[in-house]
């Protein structure tokens, strides 16, 4: 039996969380059914109780205070007894059926997938051990179109999160009705669906001269997956969130479970043909 799930992550701040409620409103909205994972030990409040949350395995304060760590240090900490105790998750997680999405609220600290294997590791638990058909959605803040500069940044983490986790990937600009009103739609355009070299030109323009060739490497690099594009988003816009989650069920294969299931019903109003004997 398939199981279908989302990784959300991106950077901190970047509205995950917002999305994951925005998303489980819309998936009742349209009586879907769907499991909220919460896997960021330092969260605190809710829109939606989430059903399957790492702070009933684990305390991150604890784990601060025993370890003598930071918040970050604490978090890997948190991370790595996820990994030792997957059986906890997965009983947890119990049997999800292939008509619901599970949706995993991931922590703010890209290191946790950019860095170190924690976050792809887990993701090649859940789609082996657990037959989920998985996929990430990354957020990166569109406030950061507004600087090309951090736009390539955010560019490069997205990619490095796409290579590390080795799951189907879309990459979403977040909070978009805070830059609508300061970007024009064609200028927008440009960060969508990103053409590298002509990014780079305004880059080179708001650049030291000694930066052009390290900022022309990193274009080229961009340029060489040639697989950064974005979709909008506004948490508080339904229909901008139906469209991600369209994207979300192509990506996972969605339909093409459903719809036999749709076919297995039996028409009541059709009636086999009277064969010609
Ligand atoms: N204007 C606007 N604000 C948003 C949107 N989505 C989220 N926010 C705000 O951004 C802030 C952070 O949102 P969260 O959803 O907590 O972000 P997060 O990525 O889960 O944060 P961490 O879990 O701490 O990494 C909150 O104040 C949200 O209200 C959006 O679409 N538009
Ligand atoms: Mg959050």
């Amino acid at each position: 039996m398939s199981r279908f799930g989302v990784l959300v992550i991106g950077p901190a701040g970047c509205g995950k969380s917002t999305f994951c409620a925005a998303l489980i409103a819309h998936i009742k909205n349209i009586k879907r059914s769907c499991v909220y994972v919460n896997l960021d030990p330092a969260a605190e409040e809710f829109e939606y109780e989430p059903d399957v949350d790492i702070k009933d395995l684990i305390c991150l304060e604890d784990v601060m205070d025993e370890m003598g760590l930071g918040p970050n240090g604490g978090l890997m900490a948190c991370f790595e007894f996820l990994m030792d105790n997957l059986d906890w998750l997965e009983s947890e997680l119990g049997e999800t059926g292939e008509d619901s999405l599970t949706i995993f609220d991931c922590p703010g600290q890209i290191e946790l997938y950019t860095h170190v294997p924690i976050l792809p590791n887990l993701a090649k638990h859940l789609t082996g051990h657990m037959s989920f058909n998985l996929c990430a959605a990354y957020l990166l803040e569109s406030t950061f179109v507004i600087d090309k500069s951090k736009f390539f940044a955010g560019t490069l983490s997205a990619m490095s999160a796409m290579i590390m986790l080795e799951i189907p990937h879309i990459n979403i600009l977040s909070k978009m009705d805070l830059v609508r009103n300061q970007v024009s739609k064609r200028e927008l355009k440009r960060f969508l669906d990103p053409d590298p070299s002509i990014l780079a030109s305004d880059i080179h323009a708001e650049t030291n001269p000694r930066f052009h060739r390290l900022n022309e490497c990193v274009v080229s690099l961009i340029d060489d997956f040639s697989m950064v594009q974005f979709l909008q988003l506004e948490s508080q816009n339904e229909d901008s969130v139906q469209a991600t989650l369209s994207y979300i069920d192509d990506c996972l294969g969605w339909s093409d479970v459903q719809e036999p299931n749709i076919k297995d019903e039996p028409d009541q109003d059709w009636e086999e043909p009277a064969r010609d004997e």
